[in-house]
């Protein structure tokens, strides 16, 4: 029987809720393809800083490393804001994880189930069949350019820095990812910065002109300005099919895009490097406005553990039946609350995992 290392890192807020459902489905996949999943469960964010002062140990880092893959909840909250050092907060764990492993390439993909069409704040027919890729920098830009801190200014005041930062190297591995995404989808990559206004824009638009121009002349590249992607994804968000950018301008959109799907609870995620383990996270944060309550939609944190058996365990056949339970769930009216609209059955985040299970059969 096979085994696959996985880690498990439920997190803060709502992630050990969520993350519960996808264990079930873990188990399902077990029992269906034989497989068996070591599970070592650790700590990430605000539950790691409580414990140990860190929000990522070196341990657990450790033993990410040596998974076949990490799947993730989510991580902060307000218990923490503030209240902690910078380089301490729960973001800067799982900022730690994604640099460690250099998984510079976040894949997000924002698709419209039909059940959900009219869940969007967008009119049915701008998002009915919506199926967009975000393949966002993970492991550069402002994130972690130097220099970066709060000083004092020697007149008095206080100066906050942050510097987007990247080489070409960094650019050209991400826009490969995209192209080569770009071939097994619509063929189309849109590439969003602000060359007009940033010199890290404008060399990210020269390297993925010149790779594009290279190596991969048959998908069709348009640049695009950031602010006019944002405002292009709510005019006519079908027009994308790739949609290339940095670590901020990625992480800005997509929650964007999320709107379009129903929910921000819809969007799974994929974290991927040259070879080791993929991190496998939703979109979406800890939700400290519904924690605790049982009410947390699971679908994004399911959705994301579908695409680690997709990219990091070869098992595309359990993704595929996965993606096709929850739109069958969606189907039969189940929605949590934030989904929820006249008609429509609604379910606890317990109420949707039972709903996915059953469809799994
Ligand atoms: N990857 C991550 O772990 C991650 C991502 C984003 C934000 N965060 C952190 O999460 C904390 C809260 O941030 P925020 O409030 O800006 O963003 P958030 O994504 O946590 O929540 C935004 C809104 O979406 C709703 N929402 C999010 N996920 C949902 C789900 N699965 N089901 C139903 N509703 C859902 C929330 O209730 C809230 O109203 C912050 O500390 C932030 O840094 C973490
Ligand atoms: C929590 C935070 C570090 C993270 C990011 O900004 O990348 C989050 O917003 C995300 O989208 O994954
Ligand atoms: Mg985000």
């Amino acid at each position: 029987m096979t085994t696959y290392k996985i880690m498990l890192l439920p997190g803060d807020g709502i992630g050990p809720e969520i993350m519960a459902q996808v264990r079930r489905v873990m188990t399902w996949v077990e029992g269906t393809y034989g497989v068996s999943f070591d599970i070592t469960e650790g700590l990430i964010g605000g539950c790691s800083y409580d414990a140990y002062g860190d929000p990522f140990t070196d341990e657990a880092l450790a033993t990410a490393k040596a998974s076949d893959a990490i799947v993730m909840g989510c991580v902060g909250g307000p218990k923490w804001d503030g209240k902690t050092a910078y380089d301490k907060r729960p973001e800067a764990g799982l900022l730690k994880l994604r640099k460690q492993l250099d998984l510079f390439a976040n894949l997000r993909p924002a698709m419209c189930f039909d059940a959900l069409a009219d869940a969007s704040s967008l009119k049915r027919e701008f998002v009915a069949g919506l199926d967009i890729l975000f393949v966002r920098e993970l492991a550069g830009g402002v994130y972690f350019g130097e220099p970066r801190g709060i000083e004092d200014l020697p007149g008095g005041g206080r100066v906050g820095i942050n510097t987007q930062r990247y080489e070409d190297w960094e650019i050209i591995r991400i826009s490969r990812v995209a192209f080569e995404m770009a071939r097994k989808r619509g063929s189309r990559v849109h590439s969003a910065e602000k060359a007009n206004v940033m010199e890290a824009g404008l060399l990210w638009r020269e390297e993925v002109t010149k790779l594009h121009a290279a190596e991969y002349s048959d998908v069709k590249l348009e640049h695009i300005l950031a602010d006019n992607c944002a405002m292009q994804l709510v005019k006519a968000p079908k027009q994308f099919d790739v949609i290339l950018t940095d670590n901020l301008f990625g992480d800005i959109l997509s929650d964007a895009a999320a709107m379009l799907t129903g929910s921000l609870g819809m969007l799974p995620s994929a974290s991927l490097g040259d070879g080791g383990p993929g991190l496998y996270e939703p979109v979406h944060g800890s939700a400290p406005d519904i924690a605790g309550k049982g009410i947390a939609n699971p679908i994004a944190a399911i959705l994301s553990f579908a695409m680690a058996l997709r990219y990091s365990l070869d098992m595309g056949d359990a993704a595929d039946k996965i993606e096709t339970a929850v739109s069958a769930t969606l189907e039969a009216g189940l929605r949590t609350g934030d989904l929820m609209s006249a008609g429509m059955t609604e379910v606890g985040t317990i109420g949707m995992g039972d709903g996915i299970l059953n469809a799994l059969g």
